[in-house]
């Protein structure tokens, strides 16, 4: 099992990146106030039986951080390592990541910490259903609305959306989104979040005179977001010569064939064994010589001790949070361009807005149609972005967080205070 160095904790970087932001847009205090912390914490208690007749209990949480612009919106994420703090910083970068990519929604996540690998499918799905009776009061399609993040997926969502839609008598398929596409999902939403990193590096290398065709990749975790991204830059001629997941890793410096991989990946659920490619360990591919960079895993992957051994010229952020401020600070002093999280992988969510549109108003789109407005959208983020980091000569992060925050802010000030 491969490790990651999480002893960050990501709730306080998020405050931090929150500071440093809100510092250059010169916000006000009262303002500070009203926006920076969660609206709603909720901790709960989920006792499940496990298949040998034996009751366990999992602490779960969800947390909504926003609703000045909209219903709360994020993932739920199922792994050993989520804490309260975890899925509070996510909940904060859900807020600011809604806000650049202007979407009507505020921000909110939920966890529960678990081994889903080490539970059966029943397992999984009973984990699910209690999960979802304890957390309905805070969730529905005007209020909060849950997606798959880690370790969970479609089939997940399918579950919540039938305990919910139980519960209240009649279905609502607008309680989650990356659902199956029979019950109310979009087409293009699995692909989304790495569609749009792919997006926001097309316009990254377009910016930096750096052309895709032939660049080098890596990636760290190949799982939904680092996969489809990994696949798309093969496609556009990009060579991807490195890639892990939580188990191991491969590499070629020749370039690897993504279609193939995936299909291992899927047969198999890992990476390893992949033929006409050397095992690779998780230090030495983040420290590979590569022009993009996508760590596509959890939390903190880059940090103050292996950021200087980073030698990628650009960083996709497709994982929520993968850098420490420290690592920011090093990379930006070795020139490497940044493209933050809450940009970079925004194509997910911004899917999800189009699965909650699509299913409110029964009337389903085309694939080409939703890659379309994805586009779009990704493009104007990134150049709204880039303008606010030329203008104030700022880096990438604390730009994508001035837009984000900034418009937060301009809503609770149009909005006011009562009483
Ligand atoms: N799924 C989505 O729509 C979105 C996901 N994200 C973020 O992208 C990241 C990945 O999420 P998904 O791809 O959805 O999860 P996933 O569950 O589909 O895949 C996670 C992958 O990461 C690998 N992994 C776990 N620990 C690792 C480690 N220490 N080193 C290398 N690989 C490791 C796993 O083996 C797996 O292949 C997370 O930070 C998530 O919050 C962000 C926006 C949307
Ligand atoms: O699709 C969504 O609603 C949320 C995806 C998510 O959890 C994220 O962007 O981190």
């Amino acid at each position: 099992m491969l490790t990651t160095t999480r002893t960050e904790n990501a709730y306080e970087l998020a405050l931090q990146n929150f500071d440093a932001a809100a510092d250059v847009l010169g916000l006000d205090n009262d303002t500070r106030e009203m926006i920076k912390f969660p609206e709603r914490v909720l901790t709960v208690s989920v006792p499940v039986r496990m298949d040998d007749g034996r009751i366990r209990r999992f602490e779960a949480y969800r947390v909504q951080h926003s609703s000045a612009r909209g219903p709360g919106k994020g993932g739920i994420r199922y792994h050993p390592q989520v804490t309260l703090d975890e899925v509070k910083a996510l909940a904060t970068w859900m807020t600011w990541k809604c806000a650049v990519v202007n979407i009507p929604f505020g921000g909110a996540k939920g966890g529960v910490t678990c081994d889903p690998k080490h539970m059966s499918a029943h397992e999984l799905e009973r984990l699910t259903r209690r999960y979802t009776s304890a957390i309905l009061p805070l969730i529905g399609p005007e209020k909060d609305i849950p997606a798959p993040d880690v370790y969970t997926n479609s089939q997940t969502m399918a579950w919540i959306m039938d305990t919910f839609s139980m519960m209240k008598g009649y279905a609502v398929p607008g309680v989650v989104t990356g659902k199956p596409l029979n019950l109310g999902g979009s087409l293009g939403r699995n692909e989304a979040t790495g569609r749009g990193v792919f997006y926001t590096i097309e316009c990254a290398c377009q910016h930096l005179g750096l052309p895709l065709k032939g660049a080098s990749v890596v990636v760290q975790g190949f799982g939904n977001a680092g996969s489809i991204a990994a696949q798309l830059l093969h496609a556009a001629g990009a060579k991807v010569i490195a890639v892990n997941d939580s188990s191991s890793g491969v590499y070629n410096r020749n370039g690897l064939n993504i279609p193939e991989l995936m299909h291992l990946k899927s047969l198999t659920g890992k990476v390893e064994g992949f033929p006409e490619a050397e095992p690779i360990t998780p230090e030495d591919l983040l420290a590979l010589e590569c022009d993009i960079l996508v760590p596509a895993a959890l939390e903190n992957a880059v940090h103050v001790d292996n950021a200087a051994k980073v030698k990628a010229k650009v960083v996709a952020e497709a994982a929520n949070g993968p850098l420490t401020p420290a690592a920011d600070r090093v990379l930006e002093d070795k020139g490497v361009f940044i493209i933050p999280d809450i940009l970079c992988n925004a194509g997910g969510v911004t899917v999800s807005y189009f699965e909650w549109v699509q299913d409110e108003q029964h009337l389903f789109w085309q694939e080409q149609d939703i890659y379309d407005r994805l586009e779009k959208v990704m493009k104007i983020a990134f150049n709204d972005v880039l303008k606010i980091r030329l203008d104030h000569k700022v880096d990438m992060r604390i730009a994508a967080n001035m837009l984000g925050i900034g418009r937060v802010a301009d809503a609770v000030r149009v909005r006011g205070i009562y009483p």
